[in-house]
Parts: structure tokens; C-alpha cells; sequence
């Protein structure tokens, strides 16, 4: 996966700063396209994982029932407008043959796809479909909701307003009592 070059974001940030007229050698200024470089280089560090690479943990559980981790915050960046989005998603799956991983390893792998430049659904849809290739499960239900700041901060202008996505995989996807079961419990 390729390094972030901390160097190159540094320089652009510096032109943008010219762009819009300021001066990038003002006191206030000097030390903005370090900071963003640096900045940038966390909230983009998903770019460097894996997201399957954290479900190597797995303990031989024969638990072939529902696993839902909930409420799972988020930070991401749109990539339109590169300003953020953020939210909880709800990772929920039943495990198969004693493949049962760490829990903290959802969150984990939610938060590897969710720090790149990224759309709401392609966060749903990678979470689920890296835990179907790592654990082979039964099935996968991955719910995210989010409030976007390029609808609220600028644009259309519409504070409050929350998006929510779902991707179903396995069972969820004919099993309606199952996808009921997973909404009641993350309402719960
Ligand atoms: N489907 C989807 N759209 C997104 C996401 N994040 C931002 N968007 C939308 O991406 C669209 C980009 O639309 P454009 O018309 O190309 O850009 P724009 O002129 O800045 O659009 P406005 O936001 O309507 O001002 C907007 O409708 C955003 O709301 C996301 O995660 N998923
Ligand atoms: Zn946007």
C-alpha cells in the first residue's frame, strides 16, 4: 500500500493557502501545512490496511448465533469534498464452524475503511464483505448511520439530517425475522 508524502500535502496546502489569498508566511499560517500534512496522514491511514487483516484473531467458539456490535463511532471524509462525515455503525453477524472473532477486531476493521476518502455506502458494503471473506459466517448485517458536513456546513445546508445505509450478506439477505431481530436490538 502506498506511504502517504507528507511532503507533497505540505506543498499543496501551502498553494491552496496562496489560492484563496492568504499568506502562508504569516505567524498563524507558518506552521498550517505541517499540521495538515499530519493531519491528513491519520485521518487517511486506512489507506494502508487491510480491513480482513484484523480478523486473524479468531477463538473456536461454537456460538452460531447472532453477534452484534453496536453504536461503533466513526470518523470519515467525504470524498467529493474531502470534509468529514461521521456516525455510529452497527456490525452485526452469525458466526459459522467456530469462527468467532475478537470483537474489538469489528471495530477495528470499520475504522480501516473508514479513514480514506470514502461514500457512505462503500463503508457499509467493505465492513461486510471483509467479514465474509475472513470468517465465512452465516451471515452479515452492517448498518452506518452518519451526518455528512457537506450537507450541512455548506451546500444544500441541512444540519440534522442523517443517512443510513445497510448491506446484508448470508442469511440477512432472505431471512426478514433476522434483519428485524438486528434493527430491534440496535434501536434498543
Ligand atoms: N451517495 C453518496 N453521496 C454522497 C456521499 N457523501 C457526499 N455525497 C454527495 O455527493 C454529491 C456530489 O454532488 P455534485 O453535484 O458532484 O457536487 P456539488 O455541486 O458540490 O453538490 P451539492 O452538495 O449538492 O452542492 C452530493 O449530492 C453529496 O451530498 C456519500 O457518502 N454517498
Ligand atoms: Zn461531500
Amino acid at each position: 500500500m502506498p506511504e502517504i508524502n507528507v511532503e507533497q500535502i505540505e506543498y499543496a496546502v501551502r498553494l491552496i493557502l496562496e489560492a484563496i489569498g492568504e499568506d502562508p508566511n504569516r505567524e498563524g499560517l507558518i506552521d498550517t501545512p505541517k499540521r495538515v500534512a499530519k493531519m491528513y496522514a491519520e485521518v487517511f491511514a486506512g489507506l494502508k490496511e487491510d480491513p480482513k487483516q484484523h480478523f486473524q484473531t479468531v477463538f473456536s467458539e461454537e456460538h452460531e448465533e447472532l453477534v452484534l456490535v453496536k453504536d461503533i463511532p466513526f470518523y470519515s471524509m467525504c470524498e467529493h469534498h474531502l470534509v468529514p462525515f461521521f456516525g455510529v455503525a452497527h456490525v452485526a453477524y452469525i458466526p459459522r464452524e467456530g469462527k468467532v472473532t475478537g470483537l474489538s477486531k469489528l471495530a477495528r476493521a470499520v475504522e480501516a475503511v473508514a479513514r480514506r476518502p470514502q461514500l457512505q455506502e462503500r463503508i457499509t458494503a467493505t465492513v461486510a464483505d471483509s467479514i465474509v471473506e475472513a470468517l465465512e459466517p452465516h451471515g452479515v448485517m452492517v448498518v452506518v448511520e452518519a451526518e455528512h458536513m457537506c450537507m450541512t456546513m455548506r451546500g444544500v445546508k441541512k444540519p440534522g439530517a442523517k443517512t443510513v445505509t445497510t448491506a446484508v450478506r448470508g442469511v440477512f439477505e432472505t431471512d426478514a425475522n433476522a434483519r428485524s431481530e438486528v434493527f430491534s436490538l440496535i434501536k434498543a
